[in-house]
């Protein structure tokens, strides 16, 4: 007996949707990311291996060793098969204090290479050292406690639980951004003083940083300014994307730092900024399109911008047509406005 599921769950945003056509995420990905939801209990039954067929009962074992837990409406997907934690003495290899000098890490030269690891990753069918230049390296900065782990599993399509507990702190996915497929490897590794991981190390490797603070804890949110002053050190030859996160959206009452004053740091500082609730996977899905974006806006030529800015005007509903047509009206017609229109960008992770 065979199932085609219709219904799958959305692990970016956990909601129920319909078939792979819809999605922005990769074919090849696919299979491994997205959850089928059974709509009966004949569906139900054949997603676990149940039946008296000859199929259920030959792959039952290896069935069985895949199910890890289940969730209401099936069993939960397969260990790791959408994200890859990277071999960490590997890496603390890579980025020891002779692999990389601080004078380096001033210049912005970049951190070294790491090698793919083999057969790591279905969804990176071209990955291999050769080709590490096409992968993204995004490092998550921040205090302790604001979420980065949270945002780095929902990236890496890791539940809560054992399953996260023996994820590691790298994440590797390929996701489709405008159109085009993009390989990210997501670094949670940045600890605090007394922690494995240089800062200097961490701040060199880089194509992107996203520096999470906590709405609900505005120490958090001077250490992101802290950080980014720090970046800005490390890194002044080079134009690197800095998005600036205020998570933890969802906690409405314990809020300490507005939306505006989010906003006004970004601009000051001269970076992107997004609010997310990883607890409601709130803009996180946008959070890291938007470094894809960012990071092609900077690198790729201005064509391919053009032409991938184009499809995605193509594919956008009228709505967001008028609303685009309306803001450049405004930016034109009134200084004051086109200021605000600068500070509005910043959470534009679309544009540079
Ligand atoms: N309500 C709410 N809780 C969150 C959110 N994101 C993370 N948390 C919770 O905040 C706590 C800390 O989250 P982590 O992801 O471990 O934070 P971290 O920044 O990785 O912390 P360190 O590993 O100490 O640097 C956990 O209990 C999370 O469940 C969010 O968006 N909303």
């Amino acid at each position: 007996m065979s199932w085609a599921p219709s219904i799958f769950l959305d692990p970016w945003s956990g909601r129920r949707v319909p078939g792979p056509a819809s999605h922005s995420i990769s074919t090849a990905a696919h299979a491994a990311i997205w959850i089928p939801v059974p709509q009966t209990a004949s569906d139900a039954m054949t997603l676990n291996g149940g039946g008296s067929g000859a199929g259920g009962s030959r792959g039952g074992g290896r069935e069985r060793e895949r199910r890890r837990g289940s969730t209401p409406w099936g069993p939960a997907p397969p260990l790791h098969r959408r994200s890859m934690p990277v071999d960490e003495r590997d890496l603390q290899a890579a980025l020891a204090p002779g692999a990389l000098t601080t004078a380096e890490a001033g210049t912005g030269a970049q951190g070294p290479r790491l090698d793919w690891p083999e057969g790591s990753s279905d969804s990176l069918s071209s990955g291999g050292s050769d080709s590490d230049e096409s992968i993204y390296k995004v490092l998550l900065l921040g205090a302790p406690g604001v979420g980065k782990s949270a945002l780095a599993r929902i990236f890496g399509g890791i539940e809560d639980g054992p399953e996260a507990e023996a994820a590691g702190h790298t994440y590797d996915r390929s996701i489709m951004v405008d159109g085009e497929e993009a390989a990210l490897m997501v670094y949670d590794i940045w600890e605090q003083d007394g922690g494995r991981w240089l800062p200097g190390h961490c701040m060199a490797m880089g194509d992107a940083y996203v520096i999470v603070y906590s709405v609900t804890d505005k120490d958090s949110f001077e250490k992101a300014s802290e950080l980014r002053v720090q970046l800005r050190r490390a890194r002044q030859t080079d134009d690197v994307p800095i998005i600036l996160v205020g998570n933890k959206s969802d906690l409405v009452r314990s809020r300490e730092v507005s939306l505006d004053e989010g906003r006004a740091c970004a601009v000051v500082f001269d970076c992107k900024f997004i609010e997310t609730s990883a607890a409601l996977h709130h803009n996180v899905q946008a959070l890291f399109e938007g470094v894809v974006r960012q990071i092609r806006l900077r690198r790729d030529s201005k064509e391919a911008n053009a032409r991938r800015q184009a499809g995605t005007r193509r594919r956008e509903s009228l709505g967001k047509k008028a609303k685009r047509f309306l803001g450049r009206i405004v930016a034109r017609n009134s200084r004051k406005m086109a200021l605000r229109a600068k500070s509005k960008s910043c959470h534009d992770l679309s544009v540079l």
